[in-house]
């Protein structure tokens, strides 16, 4: 995922363009945080929209049947709406509080397991998530929770490297 919130439009594209080259070197999609016009240009697998961002079904119509969509959701109705929008996923969070994105209300794990149970869609947890919680999540134990998304486990920390490697071991351990 490429988040860049304060990027002038012509650095976040140029940024966009080597995340694209990486990513497919490894084979890893690329979605693009609230910017289709940014996907577009850089040809990334898909995008994520908040509920204040362009509608998920807007977003299907600019992007096609083919492109990744996931949409944040805190609420059953929102997840509803997500499906109904065609919606590839939901992000559900902030699981935890969180200081990476300001009056961000926390939804709970019991907030996590509600949008969980109310869709089929895929769900992500997202806020506050690091490897000390992770399993914790994961734990709740609903198939359609498929994972964890994180910003500052890794960008608040000294070496991104090995704090993926602690993520990554303790989400396998969790998952299998
Ligand atoms: C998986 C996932 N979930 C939630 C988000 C956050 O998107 P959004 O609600 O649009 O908030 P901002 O990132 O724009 O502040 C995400 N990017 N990915
Ligand atoms: C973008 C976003 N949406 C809900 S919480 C959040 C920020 C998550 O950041 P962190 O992993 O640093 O808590």
């Amino acid at each position: 995922m490429n988040r860049e919130k304060d990027a002038k439009t012509r650095d976040f594209l140029e940024v966009a363009k080597s995340c694209i080259k990486i990513c497919r070197a490894h084979g890893v999609p690329l979605l693009i945080n609230d910017r289709i016009d940014i996907a577009l240009a850089c040809n990334a697998d898909g995008v994520h929209v908040g509920q204040s961002d362009i509608p998920a079904h807007e977003v299907r119509r600019l992007l096609g049947p083919n492109k990744i969509i996931g949409v944040s959701c805190k609420t059953t109705e929102q997840a509803e709406q997500a499906w109904i929008d065609g919606a590839d996923y939901i992000g559900c969070g902030g699981v935890y509080p969180t200081n990476t994105k300001a009056n961000n209300l926390t939804v709970g794990i019991d907030g996590l397991k509600r949008v969980c149970l109310a869709s089929k869609l895929p769900v992500v947890a997202i806020g506050g998530i690091n490897h000390t919680n992770a399993a914790a999540v994961m734990g709740i134990g609903i198939p359609n929770l498929k994972g964890v998304a994180v910003v500052s486990a890794l960008f608040d920390r000294q070496c991104v490297l090995e704090e993926a490697s602690k993520l990554h071991a303790t989400l396998v351990e969790a998952t299998t």
